[in-house]
């Protein structure tokens, strides 16, 4: 099926009455040439260029109307482009840091909300041992499980280098526990083909906070369970209770 489709012309009537004048014009012409006649002649010919002449007009109007409709689809498609880049990790594409505090701050307007905080234990060794790409590799698997565990609900966001945040509305500080044991065991089986055949493990801090809080309220317990996580051997999930962290078992 032909999809071209021909604009409808907007001079149509224009159109015929020149030529219903040409007609008569030309009718008249070899009888009797008078003023009239003259005049009509003259009149033909300047309505017939009125007529190109709009009708180009008409053309290049519809092209810049064109140009400036990808332009502007081509303005939505960079802003997308910006505003992604702007709230989004580049190496996984999990929200950035910015983002994360954003977000925490605007869940703790009217919300309740349970923080994850976990990070990779000793990478320095991965990246000293096998370099730089290798514990890229490693970041990637580590965002890879938890996007495969936490709840559709969470948001997951990279904080630091080797650190993350998950936010879990709606979950009380036990139930966000047991998604944090949940992550931190499939980070422990996960395949993370090191050259030396090992694996990767890693430390996690569990917050609740109720609405009306801060991230950094909400961060900031969750990072001292964490650290006590890391003192305590790491590879496990500790949570914060107020001021008091509880070490979970593994
Ligand atoms: N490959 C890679 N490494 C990073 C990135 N950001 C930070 N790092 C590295 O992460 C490592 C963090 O090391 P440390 O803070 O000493 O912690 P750790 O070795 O994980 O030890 P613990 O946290 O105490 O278990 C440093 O070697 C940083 O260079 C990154 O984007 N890619």
């Amino acid at each position: 099926m032909d999809t071209c489709t021909v604009p409808p012309d907007l001079f149509e009537a224009e159109h015929r009455a020149l030529l219903a004048a040409q007609a008569t014009y030309d009718s008249c012409s070899a009888a009797a040439p008078d003023r009239c006649h003259q005049a009509l002649g003259r009149l033909l010919t300047a309505y017939e260029r009125l007529l190109r002449e709009t009708r180009r007009l008409v053309r290049r109007s519809d092209r810049a109307e064109l140009e400036m409709t990808q332009l502007n689809h081509q303005l939505q498609e960079l802003t997308r482009q910006l505003e992604y880049r702007a709230t989004h990790d580049s190496l996984t594409g999990i929200f950035n840091r910015a983002a994360i505090i954003d977000l925490v701050n605007r869940h703790f307007v009217n919300q309740d909300l349970a923080l994850i905080v976990l990070d990779i234990d000793h990478f320095k060794r991965v990246n000293d041992s096998f370099g730089h790409p290798v514990g890229d590799r490693v970041i990637v698997g580590v965002v890879d499980c938890l996007q495969r565990v936490v709840p559709a609900t969470a948001s997951i966001g990279r904080v630091g280098g080797e650190e993350f945040t998950v936010l879990l509305p709606g979950l009380s500080a036990e139930a966000a526990e047991q998604v944090a044991q949940a992550v931190r065991q499939a980070i422990e089986v996960h395949a993370f083909d090191l050259p030396d055949g090992s694996g990767i493990t890693a430390s996690f801090g569990v917050s609740w906070f109720p609405a009306g809080g801060r991230f950094d309220d909400a961060y900031n317990l969750a990072d001292e369970a964490l650290y006590q996580a890391k003192r305590n051997g790491r590879n496990q999930v500790a949570r914060a209770l107020g001021p008091t962290v509880i070490l979970a078992a593994t």
